[in-house]
């Protein structure tokens, strides 16, 4: 069974009519931001979730965590509804920007110590501290890290320090939205091994949202590439990127510069990202993609390739494109 699962889940946001509409008197305008989304975590896996800016990675990451309602479909946890966030803390999330999720004026010790006494009320206090201890070690922080406050530490050290906020809770699943967009190459590279290891060791399931298909490609067993508010795939990772069948998961793989990569593969996406509030009758990526021709302007399902992935373009099942 899956340990979260997002079934057929939708999210429009109402937005400010602009005097254009007012004159035109057109209703009011909604942003649809995730369209139906169909996606299961399995127990023990790292999901990555990829796309452009805007393509509604986090929201469906809040909707996945009871941060944000979904107006459409459902998210089971463990295999029951999930409304609102969760009581027991067995959902977590790790945000973008480690510095605006942190107190400035409390000591990393006394929030971490927070955390552990709202999920764990019944444990003593000396308990509490030497769990914090524990989980610092766990992030591979020095113990005085808890006397310290956030803005003595530096970009890396802060964003261990909200991951291990998020394990004081002692979660079974961690969504992180781009943990690592705010830090330098190496710094990053240490947070996904960090994460990594967090898996490995502790069988942690994390969603890691990302548009860095280099990172995705080396920390993810499976990928779900979003476009627009919809997954276009969904394969294990490897075969993702030995064989994208999507031609835009194609366009995005080829965008990372690799001489490696066969020539076929070597046209990155063109064109500007379209506007959401556009509704096309069919594949949303239509107006941007080289293989397109009229079916595409038709609903276009979910295919399930032979490895046991998804696609959600006809023409790349038929022919293999
Ligand atoms: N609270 C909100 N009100 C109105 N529109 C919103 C709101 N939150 C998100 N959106 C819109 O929904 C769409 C999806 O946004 P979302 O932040 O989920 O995308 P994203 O893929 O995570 O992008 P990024 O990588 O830039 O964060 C965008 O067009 C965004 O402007």
């Amino acid at each position: 069974m899956p340990l979260l699962d997002f079934q057929k889940v939708e999210r429009r946001f109402p937005v400010k009519r602009s005097f254009a509409d007012l004159l035109a008197r057109r209703e009011r305008v909604h942003l649809h931001a995730v369209r139906g989304v169909d996606l299961s975590v399995q127990p023990g896996e790292i999901l990555g979730i990829v796309g452009e800016s805007g393509c509604g990675k986090s929201t469906l990451a809040r909707i996945g965590v009871g941060l944000q309602p979904s107006d459409g479909g459902r998210v089971l946890f463990d295999g029951r509804p999930l409304a609102g966030p969760d009581r027991a803390g067995r959902l977590q999330m790790v945000f973008p920007d480690p510095y605006s999720s942190l107190n400035p004026r409390l000591t990393i010790g006394v929030q971490l110590e927070e955390v552990v006494a709202h999920y764990r009320p019944r444990m003593a206090r000396a308990e509490r501290r030497a769990e914090v201890l524990r989980v610092l070690a766990e992030v591979s922080l020095v113990p005085e890290t808890a006397l310290k406050y956030p803005h003595a530490l530096s970009g890396g050290q802060r964003q261990r320090v909200s991951i291990a906020r998020a394990l004081c809770a002692d979660p079974q699943v961690l969504v992180a939205d781009e943990p690592v967009s705010a830090l330098d190459a190496s710094v990053q590279a240490q947070i996904i091994n960090l994460l990594k290891s967090l898996n490995r060791e502790k069988g942690l399931t994390i969603v890691f949202i990302s548009h860095d298909m280099n990172v995705v490609r080396y920390l993810c067993d499976r990928v779900a590439v979003m476009y627009l508010g919809e997954i276009v795939e969904l394969q294990e990772s490897a075969a993702l990127f030995a064989a994208p069948r999507h031609p835009y998961t194609q366009a995005l793989i080829a965008a990372v510069p690799d001489v490696r990569r066969p020539q076929s593969l070597r046209e990155p996406v063109t064109g500007e990202i379209p506007d959401p509030f556009s509704v096309l009758p069919g594949c949303r990526f239509a107006p941007r993609c080289r293989l397109a021709e009229d079916a595409c302007r038709t609903p276009q399902p979910m295919q399930t390739l032979d490895g046991g992935g998804l696609v959600r373009c006809w023409k790349s099942v038929r022919t293999g494109a």
